[in-house]
């Protein structure tokens, strides 16, 4: 064990990145600059000729200015990128570290599946630290019978898991993980390690079965009005000193009670109070503004195992909740742009800013894939013509940004299927998740609605992971999801269609060329959807019902323009 002065870890600054990033930062600002100069411009000729095409010029500026805001936020992050090295053997000896506590919730054992919830609580209390300095408390706020039984087997497992994980060096302290990929640790005796781990699978496989016989047997319903529980699993017995302290706690609930979710469980510890349903998000921004410096690490080798949403469905939701808790925070006192300036460096604060206020990428979307498109249709110019200088301002923009987002994509070793996903799911986020995001913290604010919290479904449907293994969306999401989506994409192929046919028989290729280009290139992204309303027919597919809806609200937006417009 090392010596305590010297730091546990250093960073590197990859100068390749921060002249990359700053280059990039220098010429997109001046084309931006360029850009406003004139939208400016042109509004004002506008305004003196009492142009009727005001309004849809107004709202193209308003989604620029808001893409240019939360652009500049996001710079803070390019700044000055960083990797790090770290020096376990620098660890202080044993007695010198300091006790932790591991705080595991749980809410639903229909959505968080009990094995995986107990599987996160061993690793816990295998982690690789001194025993008697690990207390892991499980806070179950399903106050279900379910995780109450549940955890008392864990821990008959984890008197073996535990010593068997110390004595063989066994990396992958999750069991569910370890017995299901190839690690081969052990010690000197390989004959002695390979029957120890054949017994240890025994236990684990009947651990298993057991704890799916108490989800069969047991009610799964959750709790909503409860006495508070408190169980210390450990007992007294002073034989288990090698093993960490393990404790069940389920917070009382009352229905005429407000319990904050996971921010009320937290609320009961970590000492910030808790008002917005992103207390990760929240707990960040408090510690760093009272002088917390933290340090971000990216091994090679995860440090943690996750469940994450493999469905449209649920990643729209467990988007929707987060946008909803990010902007709570943002039109709180505690936005980071008022609140974080004086406590914590600009950039850090631009870069909590930029969450806080992603949402509102909802108003700009909806605007370009709107506006511009019903403009082509009825012969309105937004953009400058082929010939202006301006327009290479704009060609260059859409050219920049783009080639930024591949070269991150690259630079991070994926592809080119991961730069088109990303920008399919980023804008089918945009258009629903955090349209009803902000409009929920909107209403939340002003005392119309309160906040939900639907926990992120972690139950896996060999269906659904086959299609996601093989690449193919899966549209089973709710109407409210898919309507908005699936219209937005008819009106754009159509406007394209009908734009198409205007130019070559008017011949003002000149003037909408980037007009067309707009639904041209949101057609071609958003294949998928085509697909999934006309070509597929397996159970992922669009459903009939939401291509029809969408279809009857495409046409009415482009006759109510019609109407409108004559
Ligand atoms: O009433 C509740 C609802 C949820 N939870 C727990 O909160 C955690 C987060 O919920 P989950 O559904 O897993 O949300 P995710 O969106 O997958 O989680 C991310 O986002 C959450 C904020 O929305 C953060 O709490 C998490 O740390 C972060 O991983 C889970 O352990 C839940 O069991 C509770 O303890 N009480």
């Amino acid at each position: 064990m090392g010596n305590s002065s010297l730091p546990l870890n250093d960073y590197h600054i990859n100068k390749t990145h921060v002249t990359l990033n700053r280059l990039y930062m220098f010429i997109h600002g001046i084309f931006l600059s360029s850009l406003f100069y004139y939208r400016f411009t042109t509004l004002n000729d506008l305004i003196k000729t009492s142009s009727k095409t005001l309004l849809p010029h107004v709202l193209i500026l308003i989604s620029e200015l808001i893409i240019t805001f939360i652009w500049v936020l996001n710079q803070a992050s390019k700044w000055r990128p960083v990797t790090r090295t770290v020096y376990p053997d620098r660890l202080p000896e044993d007695e010198k570290l300091p006790s932790i506590d591991v705080f595991i919730c749980t809410a639903d054992p229909n959505k968080e599946p009990t094995v995986g919830v107990m599987n996160t609580l061993i690793s816990a209390m295998a982690l690789d630290y001194p025993p008697d300095k690990i207390s892991v408390y499980l806070s179950d706020d399903g106050g279900s019978n379910v995780t109450f039984r549940a955890i008392k087997e864990a821990w008959k497992f984890s008197e073996f898991w535990i010593p068997f994980c110390r004595k063989y060096w066994v990396n992958n302290r999750c069991p569910e993980a370890y017995f299901s990929s190839t690690e081969e640790s052990g010690g000197d005796d390989l004959v002695e390690f390979v029957a120890e781990k054949k017994k240890i699978e025994k236990r684990y496989d009947e651990f298993k079965d057991s704890v799916l016989r108490i989800v069969a047997d047991t009610s799964t319903c959750v709790s909503r009005d409860h006495p508070p529980i408190i169980e210390v699993i450990n007992g007294v017995d002073p034989k288990q000193k090698e093993m960490p302290l393990l404790v069940y706690v389920a917070r009382e609930k009352r229905p005429s009670h407000p319990h904050h979710f996971k921010a009320g469980a937290l609320n009961v510890l970590v000492g910030f109070r808790y008002f917005a349903v992103v207390e990760d998000y929240f707990t960040g921004l408090n510690l760093h503004c009272e002088g917390w410096i933290s340090v971000y690490l990216e091994p090679s080798r995860p440090c943690f195992l996750g469940a994450s949403p493999i469905s449209l469905s649920d990643i729209l939701v467990q988007n929707t909740r987060w946008y909803v808790g990010l902007m709570q925070v943002g039109l709180s006192k505690f936005s980071p742009l008022l609140y974080g300036p004086m406590r914590m460096s600009t950039l850090q604060s631009m870069c909590y800013a930029e969450f806080a206020y992603t949402g509102l990428y909802f108003v700009p979307l909806y605007i370009l894939a709107v506006v511009p498109q019903l403009c082509l249709v009825y012969g309105i110019p937004l953009y400058p013509e082929v010939s202006s200088p301006f327009f290479f301002v704009f060609s260059f923009i859409f050219l920049s940004y783009q080639l930024k987002h591949l070269q991150e994509i690259f630079s991070s070793g994926h592809s080119l299927k991961a730069w088109s996903n990303e920008q399919r799911i980023w804008a089918m986020k945009c258009l629903t998740s955090y349209m009803y995001a902000s409009l929920d913290a909107t209403m939340e604010k002003i005392g119309l609605t309160k906040a939900i919290f639907l926990p992120t479904n972690k139950v896996v449907d060999d269906e659904q992971t086959k299609r996601y293994q093989m690449g193919i969306y899966d549209f089973q999401a709710s109407a409210l999801f898919m309507v908005p989506l699936c219209s937005l994409y008819i009106l754009n192929v159509a406007s394209f269609i009908i734009g198409l046919v205007k130019i070559l028989q008017s011949h003002k290729g000149n003037e909408m060329i980037v007009q067309a280009f707009i639904p041209f290139f949101i057609t071609i992204l958003f294949f998928p959807l085509l697909e999934g309303m006309v070509i597929r027919k397996d159970k992922g597919r669009i459903s009939p019902f939401v291509s029809l809806v969408s279809t009857v609200v495409s046409i009415v937006v482009l006759s109510f323009v019609s109407l409108v417009n004559y």
